[in-house]
């Protein structure tokens, strides 16, 4: 990556470039221009889940960031993926934490990002403190029950009975500006209920209101454009092995023509893209196809425009933008894999991280077992079947 820019303007560009939306510009302009210091920004994720391709997009704005001058931290927070419904549990939390600090860190080398130039911090390091505490409950007796719940509604994942915790989480979130000492927060647009719950309520206790930069979100693969848990083809590792990569694009939804509607082509401008971009230079493009002769071999485009109009008028079949698609995810994929495979650290980050539920070990086992002993049977898995006990119960059992 070349060196970074001075001049407050092109520093403002580079910091809001690629985003949906700015809330408090003024206060960004303000630090660059008159204050004529580096913009303290922060980007903050809860190590719930595994994290997947969507996470090189957060990655190149990070290196916006640092190509603007900016001061950038990065909070593993490790709570929160605590307080959002146990996703993750005390037990495995830190591990989780070591995971996503190690896969940023991966994807940001392979994008040739100083990754020396950013601090990263875990939230519980200072979250725990009898003065962040403390900031809780003065926060708590200013923010209603309805709107720490409206806050978090994009965000905490909404269940029947909620659990306290998704109020309190919004609330950290907020406060964590301030005792991060930064100037800017930075996320998802989908973070913008409680961007506002912050600038609507850190002045009250005294501290000052922060700038707020939001990245669209990028579609998923399957139809609709939703990257849901529940439908594994709809996101990709970053760890994924380029079979299943391919596997999973062979499945995404993609028709003739439609541009509107299409996951992949969402993948190549909002990932795709803007890495080449940082990579090669201001404006660069260019996206390689292997294509069979008879289908009009090899093809390159040079704009994100060329290549949808290409996909719009069918000059360029589904297949042949699923080859493109899998081939650059395989790419961008490829150094993160093998980091993970050269480190123990990262290794046991992910097995300790995410452990196998115990539940599905021993029932795997229980069926092994009895296929063993007879032959041929198929097994049949009533682990979980009621052992009658009485007459009684052995007659209902029958009945069922
Ligand atoms: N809410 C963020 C995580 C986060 C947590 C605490 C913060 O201070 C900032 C961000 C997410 O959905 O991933």
């Amino acid at each position: 990556m070349s060196d970074t820019v001075t001049d407050p303007q092109e520093q403002y560009e580079w910091i809001t470039k690629n985003l949906q939306e700015v809330l408090n510009p003024q206060i960004i302009k303000n630090v660059l221009e008159v204050e004529k210091r580096p913009l303290r920004v922060y980007w903050g994720t809860a190590p719930t889940g595994k994290p997947h391709c969507g996470y090189f997009v957060p990655m190149t704005k990070l290196a916006h960031f640092l190509k603007a001058g900016c001061e950038v931290t990065v909070l593993l927070a490790d709570l929160h993926a605590f307080l959002d419904n146990m996703k993750a549990p005390l037990e495995v939390v830190n591990y989780r934490a070591k995971y996503y600090e190690l896969v940023v860190k991966s994807i940001l080398k392979s994008i040739n990002v100083p990754i020396e130039k950013l601090r990263f911090v875990v939230g519980s390091e200072y979250q725990l403190s009898a003065e962040y505490t403390m900031d809780i409950f003065r926060l708590s007796n200013i923010v209603s029950q309805n709107d720490a719940k409206r806050a978090g509604a994009d965000v905490v994942k909404q269940v029947a009975n909620p659990l306290l915790s998704g109020l309190i989480y919004p609330l950290m979130q907020a406060l964590d500006e301030q005792h991060l000492g930064v100037d800017a927060q930075f996320g998802g647009v989908d973070q913008r209920k409680i961007f506002v719950l912050a600038e609507e309520n850190l002045q009250s206790l005294g501290y000052s209101k922060r700038a707020h930069l939001m990245n669209p979100m990028v579609p998923g693969l399957a139809q609709g454009g939703k990257m849901s848990a529940s439908d594994p083809n709809s996101k990709i590792d970053i760890l994924e092995e380029p079979k299943v990569v391919k596997k999973k694009i062979a499945s995404a939804f993609c028709a003739p023509g439609n541009v509107e509607e299409n996951g992949l082509l969402s993948f190549v401008e909002f990932v795709v893209a803007p890495i080449y971009e940082l990579k090669h230079g201001k404006g660069k493009f260019e996206f390689e196809i292997q294509r069979p002769e008879k289908f009009g071999g090899d093809v390159t485009y040079h704009s994100f425009d060329e290549l949808k109009e290409a996909f719009r008028t069918e000059k360029l079949s589904p297949v042949d933008l699923k080859t493109g698609v899998s081939d650059a995810i395989n790419e961008l994929l490829a150094p993160i894999i093998k980091d993970f495979k050269e480190s123990p650290e990262f290794q046991e980050a992910q097995a300790k991280g995410y452990p196998a539920p115990v539940e599905e070990k021993k029932k795997v086992k229980k069926v092994k077992d009895r296929g063993s002993r007879y032959p041929g049977a198929k097994p049949k898995d009533d682990s979980t079947a009621p052992v009658a006990q009485t007459a009684e119960q052995l007659e209902h059992t029958k009945l069922e």
